[in-house]
């Protein structure tokens, strides 16, 4: 579990994240939502210990990280996975030598035992059998499968994403969405997703947590969005006519029932 507690972090005198608190909880996708500049991705490296921060505290399984030294720093890192924007693979390795890479950096696996690994965990994103293959011969989603493959080669206990369907197709957004779905249930991992994407939200958004302008403008679940009468929610959300229309109708169905 991750708690943060009144986060604040500021540039010069400009306070970016404006006292924000929220529980992030194993087997649950966390959903990071909000306009572009709202703050997401100072939250998420402020989440990582990429920042120094100017107030409050992060707990992971309620250990303050500012207490954290060095030595627990670097072992906390290998408890965490991370997908970036664009898959961020080595395009120098086979598919098989980025999935092993934080093995071979992070732990003391014999290589039988790392070989073993990395097969399962491509197993798990159905890419059995692409051990051989550059990311340049992968499409988009393939990419994305590798990287996630990458994050939870060392059974990581937190995962972290950051716009995970950025220049995917929406049909493959869905199949890398339900996947990190079902690896957070599977694996009991506490993940925290940065996104813009609202097919996202209602797909798999266990616990959204919206941001505006640095603060917590709302926090819930995608059934709650159909049914929130909050503002900023729906300023955010329901700018998609089709969204818009979905509410309208689902509210009109809540209330003959
Ligand atoms: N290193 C930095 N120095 C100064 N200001 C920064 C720095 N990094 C981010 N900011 C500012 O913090 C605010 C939040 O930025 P952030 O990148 O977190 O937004 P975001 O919600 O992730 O946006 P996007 O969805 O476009 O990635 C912005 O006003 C940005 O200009």
């Amino acid at each position: 579990m991750i708690r943060v507690e009144n986060l604040i972090k500021k540039f010069g005198d400009t306070e970016v994240i404006r006292g924000i608190s929220a529980d992030f909880f194993p087997g649950k996708v966390n959903l990071i939502i909000g306009k572009s500049g709202s703050g997401k991705t100072v939250f998420m490296k402020s989440l990582l210990g990429l920042y120094d921060i100017d107030g409050g505290e992060i707990y992971y399984s309620g250990e303050p990280l500012s207490e954290m030294d060095f030595k627990r720093r670097k072992t906390l890192r290998t408890e965490m996975g991370m997908v970036f924007q664009g898959s961020a693979l080595f395009d120098s390795l086979t598919v098989e030598e980025n999935v092993i890479f934080p093995l071979k950096m992070f732990s003391n696996m014999i290589e039988a035992d790392m070989r073993d690994r990395v097969n399962f965990c491509l197993g798990r994103v159905n890419l059995e059998g692409a051990n051989k293959k550059y990311p340049a011969e992968l499409s988009g989603g393939m990419k994305k499968r590798v990287a996630i493959a990458r994050a939870i080669a060392m059974n990581p206990k937190y995962l972290f994403c950051d716009e995970p369907n950025s220049g995917l197709d929406p049909q493959t957004s869905i199949v890398i969405d339900n996947l990190i779905r079902e690896i957070t249930l599977e694996f009991g991992i506490t993940t925290v997703i940065n996104t813009h994407d609202m097919n996202s939200v209602m797909e798999i958004g266990d616990n959204v947590i919206l941001i505006k302008d640095g603060y917590k403008a709302w926090q819930g679940n995608k059934a709650d969005i159909l049914t929130t009468d909050n503002e900023n929610v729906n300023e955010f959300v329901f700018t998609s006519q089709l969204l818009r229309r979905v509410k309208e109708l689902h509210l009109q169905s809540s209330r003959r029932e």
